[in-house]
């Protein structure tokens, strides 16, 4: 797991280092960080580093000024630098002298006597310094026609320019880098929105900040592995957690198939399913217990509630019937239209039971404006306020999924890449988190996990082309399985002397 801190964090805790450090130290610092990422980066792109061409983009603060002394520092590697200056009256004096002493090149934007367009087109490499933490909006003046004209690799110093720094998006020209070096700690543009797709690989360099809690954290393979309910030898297919899945339709059995696929395929205890589409469910898992009605189903230690379930009166009453179970809940999809729709279903719910709402941007909205909550471009703001407001985990779907507690918790799992923005995907997501939640993990990592494990499957599944949702089914055990021996776990295998061995993927249902 690692932390992420608001723009304000980072310069708060930057100006009180500051106070307490030689002038310029932590300028040179970071553009050391950045030199030694940009000579590995040449390394590997050109095979060598002395006579190789770096074109540095300077804008007019200390974003540039890192981009200078970066420059200084190549120089010191025999690279060729040259940089251009997008507002050379406000570029960073001492960067710019450092530069200039080692004999690296300065030319001012628009370019007297040379084209600078040409200059970037032909750079090994480009440094992108025009805009860092200070930025606002998209690229200005002269720099989207340079950035439009780079053929090589571009490593952004701190973030890629023209992206928001605290929410990650893009309104207009912005930069797309292959590596971003930054300072301290991460920042929001790192993780949200189209940053990471911007970013390309980050890398962090250790200014020796001093940072409080961070504002939003990011589970990494080996924390989703920790937290993963594994079966032990006492255990049976009750005692590892039931999960039940009210959902699908006539019209939609196979929004049923996906959610009950996935919460097989996620845990090793058992799944019961509720609704008008028990033949279909049956048909494909027939190791699921399907029945026609929630209060036929038997006991379960989670609901999953809303896929295909339609926005009329018989899904009210199917939401209705789970809340009155007052076991934790998944509402997705349609369960969430209907809660929008009839806001008294609310109090149907037992206020101890947790409940995780899984909404799409549109569904959100439904939800949220009834309620004062508006979705605006700070996701975390919009999925934490909506989760204060309905006492509930959010799970906001998007580039990256953003879990909001209502205690002020959040996670966030980056994209990394686009393959689940596929029909059916959002159905499986439910499955998974369904079967955390009946497994008893906590809603919030429940939520989280769920969605570390779709995005890993969907990368797995795909492998470089199109998938299908029922395609992410077959590789959620290989998801849960990096994630387990990322923690350094081993799946059980608990028999006696001389018992058949069970692969590690063998469904244990029974
Ligand atoms: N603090 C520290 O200790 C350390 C800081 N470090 C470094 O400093 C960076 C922050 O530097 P910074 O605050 O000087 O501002 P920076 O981001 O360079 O912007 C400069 C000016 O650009 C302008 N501008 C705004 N939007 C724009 C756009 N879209 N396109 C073009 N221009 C735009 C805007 O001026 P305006 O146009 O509003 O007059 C703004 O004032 C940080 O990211 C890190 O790299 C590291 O060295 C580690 C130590
Ligand atoms: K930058």
């Amino acid at each position: 797991m690692y932390g992420v801190w608001t723009v304000e964090q980072i310069r708060t805790a930057e100006d009180r280092l500051l106070a307490v450090t030689p002038d310029g130290a932590l300028i040179r610092r970071a553009a050391f960080g950045v030199a030694t990422h940009a000579l590995a980066l040449l390394r590997e792109r050109t095979g060598g580093v002395a006579g190789r061409r770096v074109v540095l983009l300077v804008g007019s603060g200390n974003n540039g000024g890192d981009a200078l002394w970066a420059g200084y520092y190549l120089r010191k590697r025999s690279v060729a630098v040259t940089a251009l200056l997008l507002r050379a009256d406000r570029a960073h004096p001492e960067g710019l002298a450092a530069l200039r002493r080692a004999g690296g090149r300065t030319v001012e934007v628009p370019a007297e006597g040379a084209d600078a367009e040409a200059l970037v087109s032909g750079a090994d490499l480009v440094v992108d310094g025009i805009v860092g933490l200070s930025a606002h909006g998209s690229l200005r003046g002269a720099a989207p026609a340079l950035v439009a004209a780079v053929r090589a690799p571009v490593l952004a110093v701190d973030l890629p320019s023209g992206v928001d720094p605290d929410t990650g998006a893009v309104e207009g020209d912005a930069v797309r880098a292959s590596v971003t070096v930054t300072f301290g700690g991460r920042k929001p543009v790192h993780v949200l929105g189209r940053g990471p797709a911007r970013c390309g690989e980050v890398r962090l360099v250790d200014l020796g900040l001093d940072l409080p809690e961070p504002e939003l954290r990011v589970l990494e393979a080996a924390d989703v592995g920790r937290r993963w309910r594994m079966p032990g030898p006492d255990d049976d297919k009750y005692t590892q957690g039931v999960t039940g899945i009210a959902a699908g339709s006539s019209t939609y059995p196979g929004a049923a198939v996906l959610a009950c696929g996935s919460a097989v395929r996620a845990t090793s205890g058992m799944v019961r399913y509720a609704g008008w589409a028990a033949d279909e469910v049956r048909s494909r898992w027939p190791e699921v217990v399907a029945t026609g009605s929630v209060e036929d189903a038997g006991r379960v230690q989670a609901w999953v509630v809303g896929p295909g379930l339609g926005t009329g009166q018989a899904g009210r009453d199917v939401l209705a019937a789970v809340f009155d179970d007052g076991v934790p809940t998944c509402v997705d999809a349609d369960g969430i239209s209907l809660l929008a729709k009839y806001p008294e279903l609310w109090d149907r719910r037992d206020p101890d039971a947790a409940v995780v709402l899984t909404p799409h941007d549109r569904e959100f909205a439904r939800l949220g404006e009834p309620l004062g909550v508006e979705l605006g471009p700070d996701r975390v703001a919009a999925a934490r306020a909506l989760a204060a407001r309905t006492n509930s985990v959010v799970l906001l779907k998007g580039n990256a999924t953003v879990v909001a507690d209502q205690d002020g918790r959040v996670l966030v799992n980056p994209a990394r890449s686009s393959w689940l923005a596929t029909a059916g995907s959002g159905d499986v997501l439910t499955g998974l988190v369904g079967s955390l939640l009946a497994a008893g993990e906590d809603p919030l990592f429940a939520a989280a996990c769920a969605s570390w494990v779709h995005v890993r499957a969907g990368e797995l599944a795909a492998d470089g082309a199109p998938i299908s949702a029922a395609d992410v089914l077959g590789t959620i055990p290989a998801a849960v399985r990096e994630a387990v021996l990322a923690a350094g776990r081993r799946p059980p295998l608990h028999r006696p002397e001389g018992a058949t061995a069970l692969c590690d993927d063998e469904p244990r249902h029974g």
